[in-house]
């Protein structure tokens, strides 16, 4: 359907992401003091083991980069991370991530004298632009997570969560299982993904090999993908990384950025510049809230829309690992007044909710801004705001919603703080409405009657 509604071939720039931690076996355990070595582990998987598994994910690699605690790969459909312990890989399109899911528990459990096993996973997604594109485990939320419980639901502390409003085109998806604090007691860690659509037509000229022929935009000729992230502005939001990008023929960009201060820390950045479903999406992951205390999720806010200036972003920050660390720092970004994550007067923050992951695996924040008012020139792509009412995916409901995408500011007409139609999986949604502010844990269980209510007298055709 939506084939014919949009430039074809269109590209789905969303991406989905696992990373999942593992241990040594309970059997192995002796032999080895259960000590991974940090140039160990999955690190010592071999490319071809690598490409297997990338196959079965349906991309590959086309660049890598190393430092002392992790190899950092490109993809041509976005990125794999590989430390002695974990992998982190996420990958769009039309990929078959899930697929990538046996073929690298199978080759971590034959890795000699280790046999590692998963000991905790996250998924995460945001709303696919082109959901009925999906193929396999992908098709909905549901069949994500249901896969997802086959191989990790015995890892225990399996929850998923679709945070948002159900009537945003936006949602962001959460499945986790498996004790992340027993594993890292001490170790505090913070990931930020951010989403963002309706590019700024003009910057994205930087992500095209083949400048663009069309009126009213300057062609910026391409040099080399070291001069994209420099003058695109990229190289300024991640200024103490090493980046490794790719500039793709005959448009889009990738980049893995190696933080050379903290060298745990990675960033990774993916660029679908075509007008009529652009999309970029910026990470920077394994922030270790110890050693670099003073990060700012404010400052890398206000960064991605400085140096994007998309239509709408959405931000999702996971805080996991040591207890005390991730609760004192919910607490600042809760306590601190509501503008914390303002960007200047031209975006407005329609929305933020936040979810307390079971059994102290840390909180997700997620917040959604759309911009208020567009200056004078060629302006942004309207993306899927085309002027046809498009079909949307809302698997915690079970059933579909259809919305206006011509709306400026869909989310901002509707209560922003109803959180998703699903109340069993989403009613943990903190924010007070009346004051735009997080509520404790005390009055959550009132806040969430309210809702509901507010929710059940809601219609929307
Ligand atoms: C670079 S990848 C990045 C995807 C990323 N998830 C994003 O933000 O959209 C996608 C972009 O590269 C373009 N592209 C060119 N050759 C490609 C290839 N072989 N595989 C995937 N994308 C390719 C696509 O048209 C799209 O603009």
């Amino acid at each position: 359907m939506q084939s014919e509604l949009y430039p074809s071939p269109h590209f789905e720039g969303v991406e989905k992401r696992i990373e999942i931690n593992f241990r040594v076996a309970a059997d192995d355990n002796k032999s080895t003091g259960g000590i991974i070595p940090v140039a160990g582990g999955l690190r010592c998987l071999s490319r071809a083991a690598l490409d297997v598994c990338m196959t079965a994910a349906e991309c590959e690699i086309v660049s890598v980069r190393s430092n002392e605690k992790f190899d950092a790969y490109v993809l041509s459909e976005s990125s794999l991370f590989v430390f002695a312990d974990k992998i982190v890989l996420k990958t769009c399109g039309t990929t078959k991530l899930l697929s990538a899911v046996d073929p690298i528990l199978e080759r971590a459990a034959s890795i000699e004298r280790l046999k590692l096993v998963p000991s905790s996973v996250r998924f995460t997604r945001s709303t696919y632009l082109f959901p009925e594109e999906q193929r396999e485990h992908h098709v909905s939320f549901t069949d994500e997570c249901e896969f997802l419980e086959g191989r990790f639901g015995h890892l225990g502390s399996n929850s998923s969560y679709v945070m948002g409003s159900n009537f945003d085109d936006a949602q962001w998806h959460v499945y986790v299982a498996g004790d992340f604090v027993e594993e890292t007691k001490s170790e505090a860690s913070l990931s930020v993904e951010c989403c963002m659509t309706s590019l700024h037509r003009e910057h994205s000229q930087h992500f095209f090999r083949e400048n663009s022929q069309e009126e009213g935009l300057t062609a910026v000729p391409f040099v080399s993908s070291e001069k994209t992230t420099h003058d695109s502005g990229i190289q300024s939001i991640f200024e103490s990384f090493s980046i490794d990008d790719y500039v793709f023929e005959p448009c889009g960009y990738s980049m893995n950025g190696l933080n050379e201060e903290y060298s745990g820390e990675y960033s990774t950045i993916h660029i679908t510049p075509e007008d009529g479903f652009s999309y970029a999406s910026v990470e920077h992951s394994n922030v270790d809230l110890n050693a670099n205390s003073a990060f700012s999720v404010s400052n890398f806010v206000e960064k991605c829309a400085n140096v994007f200036q998309p239509g709408k972003m959405t931000f999702a920050v996971t805080c996991h690992g040591g207890r005390e660390t991730t609760n004192a720092f919910f607490s600042s970004l809760t306590s601190t007044n509501k503008d914390l994550f303002c960007v200047g007067e031209t975006y407005s923050r329609p929305s933020m909710c936040f979810q307390q992951l079971p059994k102290d695996q840390g909180f997700v924040a997620y917040l959604t801004f759309v911009k208020t008012c567009d200056e004078e020139g060629p302006g942004r792509d309207k993306g899927l705001n085309i002027g046809s009412v498009v079909v949307s995916e809302s698997v915690n409901v079970g059933k579909k919603v259809a919305y206006d995408p011509r709306s400026e500011t869909p989310m901002c007409i509707l209560d922003a703080a109803m959180s998703s139609g699903d109340s069993s999986e989403t009613d943990d949604s903190l924010r007070d409405s009346s004051t735009d502010e997080f509520v404790s844990y005390d009055q959550h269980d009132e806040l969430a009657g309210q809702l509901l209510q507010r929710q059940q007298r809601s219609s929307f055709v």
